[in-house]
């Protein structure tokens, strides 16, 4: 098989069933391109989370296969950075430390104490939250925790990005600010990144491609290209007819599969 077919992540006909016999997600089979980004908005108990979970190595079993450049994605080689609903911060630790545990657990030969110091602050200044450093998780708001999570998952330089509502705490203005600044990061370091919202405007801003779950599991998720917004400048975006055209797209599958 050439190189080219495998690379990137490859879900393969993916079904997860809880203990209790719940199915949480129907047949999922997509294929996301190495430094790709694709967003997924779904109603609640699509399965969004579940999928997430799935890739992280976060659940016990499921059905189906779950490979990045052909092979599973939870060898060793490939290393999943996750943004989880409820942050994942350490409430025992500070900031700082929550970033500097990550990395030194995900890359130990990753370079010298002062060079992962200067990293360190390098992606806190990136989020706008260097002044938190040495403050406590539970000491933050929700939506600096998520910014704290957004900067610790960048940090440790993930193959792939999973990013559960990342912006959803944040008030209007913060978020939109926070989505230009996250696409920046994004793109001087593109991890394959799936990225869960609610936000229609969110799933068309920030992705290549736009997944929408269907609320019936049996039913196949629908996959929208998305490449003519993604590659206008972002401040462009929201006032282009791509974007409204786009827009009304996902509206008309949201009538027809939730
Ligand atoms: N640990 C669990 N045990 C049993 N059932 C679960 C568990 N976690 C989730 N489920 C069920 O699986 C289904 C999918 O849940 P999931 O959290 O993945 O949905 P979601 O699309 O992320 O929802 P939301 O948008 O509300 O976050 C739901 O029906 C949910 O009740």
């Amino acid at each position: 098989m050439s190189s080219l077919r495998s690379s990137g992540l490859r879900i393969k006909e993916l079904q997860v069933e809880y203990k209790n016999g719940q199915l949480a997600l129907g047949q999922v089979n997509l294929d996301l391109p190495q430094h790709g980004i694709y967003t997924i908005i779904g109603p609640s108990g699509s399965g969004k989370s579940t999928l997430l979970r799935a890739i992280a190595g976060l659940l016990p079993g499921y059905q189906g296969e779950l490979l990045f450049n052909g092979k599973s994605v939870h060898d060793k080689e490939t290393l999943i950075g996750l943004v989880p609903q409820n942050y994942g911060l350490l409430p025992w630790k500070t900031v700082h430390d929550n970033i500097r545990m990550a990395m030194k657990i995900t890359r130990p030969a990753g370079g010298s104490k002062q060079e992962r110091e200067t990293q360190i602050h390098q992606w806190l200044t990136s989020m706008g939250i260097s002044e938190l450093s040495g403050r406590y998780p539970l000491s933050l708001s929700g939506g600096q925790q998520q910014r704290v999570a957004i900067a610790r998952a960048f940090a440790i330089l993930p193959t792939i990005l999973l990013l559960d509502e990342p912006f959803s705490a944040l008030d209007v203005i913060t978020r939109e600010a926070l989505q230009q600044i996250f696409l920046d990061n994004w793109l001087a370091h593109p991890a394959t990144t799936l990225f869960v919202t609610h936000d229609v405007e969110e799933a068309i801003l920030l992705g290549q491609k736009i997944i929408v779950m269907p609320s019936v599991k049996q039913e196949t998720p629908e996959i929208l290209d998305n490449t003519a917004v993604f590659a206008m400048k972002h401040e462009d975006k929201r006032d282009s007819n791509e974007f409204f055209e786009q827009t009304k797209q996902i509206r008309k599958v949201m009538q027809e599969k939730w």
